[in-house]
Order: C-alpha cells, then structure tokens, then sequence
C-alpha cells in the first residue's frame, strides 16, 4: 500500500497529477459561463417551532436566563443554534459568547470550550486561585467583562464544582453582586447523557452534576424540558428509548432489542459504534489496509494563537483515505441534499481541485458517494476556534473521518442511519442511550454484546427530572389558572360594558358565568 501525504497549504505537490483520474460525468454537469459546476439555489427546509421551543424564544428575547433540557433528537441543539442568533441580534455579536463542555459540541455551534472561555484551562485549582489565574491573564478578563449572553451546550458532561467555579469568578471580575455577575445565561443538555469525568474533587464530595451545584436554582428564570421527539418517528422505538433513558426498561421493549441483536446481514454501511477509542482506531486502520489501494493523507493546515484547541474538534488532523474508504462528513454542508455533520458514504475516487485559488493549486479532492446516493466533490473547509466574535484558531481540512468505526463519546449530538454497536465493554451511566439514540429506525440498529445490566441510568438523575416534571406541570397549572382568571374577568367586564340597563341587570348572568368557569 502507498501513502501520499498532502498538506492541506500545499496539497498535492507529492502527489503526480499526470495520471489524474478521469473525472466523473456528474462533475461536469451544470457548468455556468465560467466553467464552474453551477449550484442550483435550493431553499432551506423550513422549521416550524414547537411552541416548548418558541416558549424558550420569548423568555431570551425577555432576557431570561434558560435552562433547555429534554431527550435525544428534541432538537435542542437546533433551537440553540436559532437562540444564539437571537442573542446576537438583541445584544452585539462580540457580547455573545458560545461554549460547551466538549470541543466536539463547541465546533458544532462555532464556539469554544467552557474552560477556554473562562480562561481556566484543565486545572484543580481551588475557586480563589482560578480567580486569580484569571484575573492574571487580560484577555480572559476582558472576555469576562464583555460578556453579556453566555451559551453553555451540553451541560450533563459540567460538573457542579465548576458551574459554582464559574458563577463565582463571573460575580467578581464582573464587580456585579448578582447571579452570573449579571449575565443572560442560556444552559442546554440531557443528564440522562453522558456524566461528568470522574475526578478526584466529585468523587469525593460525592456531588457530580451541575444541577447539584448551590447556585443552580438561582442560575435560571425559566427551566423548560422538550417533549416532541423530531430523530425518531417509530412508536416503538420512542418508548423503548424513553425506557432506557430512565433505566426502567420493560421486558416487552427488551425483547425489541434482543432482535435487534440476531445475526441478521452484516450491512457494511452502518456506523460501527464502541464504547473504548482502541476498539474503533483498530478496527478503522484494518479496513483501510484491507483495501489494498493508494493512501492519501491530508494532515490539517492550522494558524492562529490558540491552535492547540483545534484538536479537541471533530476536523482531525490528520486523515488517511483511499478509493473505497468508509467516511463520515464531520460538517454541514448542504442540509437540504443531506450533506450533514454525520452523512456517511464511501470515497469512489480522487478528482483534481478546478479551484483556482492560489492556496490551493491543482489539488486532489476526494468524491464520495453518500449513501443518500448523492456524490460530491469534497472540498477543503474552515474551522474556527472564536474568542466572542474573534477568530483565535483556524483549521483547514478535508471535512472527513474514517466511519467504519466511532467512539460513543464522540457520537453524542449526532444523527445516524444505520448503528452497528458493540456494546460488550459499554461503562458507565447513559452510555447506552446515547450510543441507541442515535439511528432514526429500529431497521437501522443492530447490536451485539448487549445485556441489559449495561442500561444504566443514575438514581440522582431519575430524581432531578421527577422534580422537574412536577415543578413544569405545577407551573403550567397555576399558569392556566391565571387565564382562566382572566379569561373570566374579561367575560364578566364585556356582559357588564353590554348592559343597556348598567352592570347591576347582568350580574345574575356574570355570577353565573363567573361560577362557571372557575368550575371548570
Ligand atoms: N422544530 C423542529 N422542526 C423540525 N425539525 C426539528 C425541529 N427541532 C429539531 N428538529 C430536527 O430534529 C433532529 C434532532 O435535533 P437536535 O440534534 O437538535 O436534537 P438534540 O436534542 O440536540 O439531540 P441530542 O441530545 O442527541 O444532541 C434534527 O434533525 C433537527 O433538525
């Protein structure tokens, strides 16, 4: 096997170009004057909010802070994404600050990780010497000063020693005495999904989540769990999926997941999903050499004072692919042709680049068929690390990575059509159902190694969305209330208003209806 490596910046000068493969008859279709393959304008598949999403939508343009939870596939992500546009209208752009608790997520929205934001970085310090690390480095006082909106994505992976951290050092650089020394806050994540990383501080003072962190009440003017489930459409597999979220599976739905685990045919399409990295680096490496084809690698061009960061995202730094090879799109680039983060497909040849950008001469782009069964040629994009509205890194690279294998870990956010899991070595709470929610059908699952021992689901989470529930229908309750009140005090003051002989001749009739209602 050869391996060609290129270098993004000068792609291809390694690679000999007189045999260029012969090009595809779809890559010269629909040329425009300048010879370049015309983009029909396509329109974009239109959203129409729930009113649990617009209800998030109303209390940001209120300037609430917000706490968005609910299962896999409620689209919390998309709603976020259509909040952090919001934000960026109401306050500036640069005002608006985008983190996660993972470089996968914090890529997804275009934002940073929690811990770069705050100017923290991976550390055990105490809450007094984070403060004064910060208070030591300008620019993550300046971030902090700035700040008026700060998104946090995926908050089940934060624990609650570092939510509390944060309020803490956002109420003294910010000199505001006020929760978050005053800023607009808006949360997102399931605590059904992956935990925090086990450390010595949660382990032991026993506390873990950020929900259990002191200041977590106080943090949120409004909590909203969503209800519909957009990834998934099979009864079936909602409840089942409900099931193991909670970890209170019925027999009924496990007898839907042991078929799910008959030898059925092997397809090669599906994403084979591993709770350990060495499982899916293996088996990823043995079905690239079993090809037996030409190698070539594209190692990422990366610039930019925080460049270190670029490896916490999903752009790898280096990707090896060849005719045949299994990829998975790792950016969004046409969501109306399904060209999304997670689109999988198979490279079916290399093609030379007709952009004449000088950055990239006479580049090899490799085609790949997705399994939607569209091809496309698949150019260098951009990645950005940003510091508010500042890019601080840059990552330039092919949006692929190698699919026959993924880590579970790294699935969590994505949407896929057909799973293989593996679930033997699967640890820990919410592993399972992260790596199950993930496919749209029952069709596209198929398991092994699976024992139901392995669903797993933490008594501490159970109780916080038992609370939560409670606290919702409370609240819608008393909210309901509220309309109907008023509902019959406008009733009674229209009868009254209509009264030719004065409000005295109606009050029989507004008594009545009064009664009525409140009845009811
Ligand atoms: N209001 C909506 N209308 C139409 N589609 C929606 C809507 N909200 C979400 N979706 C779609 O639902 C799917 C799942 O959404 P998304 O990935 O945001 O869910 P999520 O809650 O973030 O999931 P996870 O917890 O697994 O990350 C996506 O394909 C998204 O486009």
């Amino acid at each position: 096997m050869r391996y060609f490596t290129i270098e993004i910046a000068n792609a291809f000068r390694n690679f000999s170009t007189k045999s260029s493969p012969k090009k595809p008859s779809w890559f010269y279709k629909k040329q425009n004057a300048k010879g370049k393959p015309k983009e029909k304008k396509q329109s974009k598949p239109k959203i129409e909010w729930t009113d649990e999403q617009k209800s998030v939508f109303s209390a940001i343009a209120e300037g609430k802070s917000v706490f968005i939870t609910g299962s896999a596939g409620t689209g919390k992500t998309l709603l976020l994404q259509g909040v952090i546009k919001e934000l960026r209208k109401m306050y500036k752009p640069s005002k608006v600050s985008v983190t996660a608790s993972t470089g996968i997520a914090a890529f997804a929205l275009k934002g940073q990780t929690l811990h770069s934001f705050a100017g923290i970085g991976i550390s055990s310090d105490n809450r007094q010497e984070k403060l004064h690390r910060i208070l030591d480095n300008k620019r993550a006082c300046r971030r902090w000063i700035n700040v008026e909106a700060l998104v946090i994505d995926e908050i089940s992976m934060i624990d609650a020693e570092l939510f509390d951290d944060i309020d803490y050092i956002a109420r003294n650089i910010r000199e505001v005495d006020a929760i978050w020394g005053g800023i607009q806050l808006v949360v997102s994540g399931d605590f059904f999904q992956l935990p925090p990383v086990p450390d010595k501080r949660n382990r032991k003072s026993g506390v873990m989540y950020a929900f259990e962190a002191d200041c977590w009440d106080e943090s949120f003017d409004l909590q909203v769990e969503l209800t519909k489930i957009f990834r998934q459409l099979d009864c079936r597999l909602i409840k089942l999926l409900q099931g193991i979220r909670t970890g209170e599976t019925d027999p009924q739905d496990l007898k839907l997941l042991e078929e799910c685990c008959l030898e059925r045919d092997y397809d090669p399409s599906a994403v084979k999903l591993f709770p350990l990295n060495g499982d899916v680096t293996k088996v990823n490496e043995e079905r690239l050499q079993s090809l037996q084809k030409d190698v070539v690698v594209y190692k990422a061009v990366d610039t930019g004072p925080w460049k270190s960061q670029l490896s916490l995202g999903m752009a790898p730094g280096e990707i090896s692919i060849c005719e045949g090879a299994r990829v998975m799109l790792v950016k969004n680039l046409n969501t109306w042709k399904g060209l999304v983060n997670g689109a999988t497909g198979t490279v079916v040849g290399f093609s030379e680049s007709e952009d004449t950008n000088d950055i990239f001469p006479n580049k090899l782009l490799p085609i790949v068929q997705f399994d939607s069964g569209t091809t496309v040629l698949i150019k260098p994009q951009l990645w950005h690390v940003m510091d508010g509205d500042v890019v601080v890194a840059e990552r330039k690279q092919i949006p692929l990575i190698l699919a026959w294998a993924l880590s579970i870990h790294k699935c969590q956010g994505m949407t896929l059509e057909k799973v293989y899991s593996d679930l033997s070595r699967a640890f820990g709470f919410g592993m399972v159902y992260v790596a199950l929610s993930r496919v749209r059908s029952l069709e596209g699952l198929h398991l092994s190694g699976f024992d139901s021992s392995k669903i797993k689901a933490d008594p501490k989470v159970q109780e916080f969305y038992k609370n939560f529930a409670s606290r919702q229908k409370k609240e819608h309750l008393d909210d309901s209330c509220n309309k109907r009140e008023d509902c019959t005090d406008s009733i009674i003051g229209v009868a009254e208003k209509l009264s030719p002989a004065g409000p005295k001749q109606w009050f029989s009739l507004s008594q009545f209806l009064s009664t009525l209602l409140k009845r009811s």
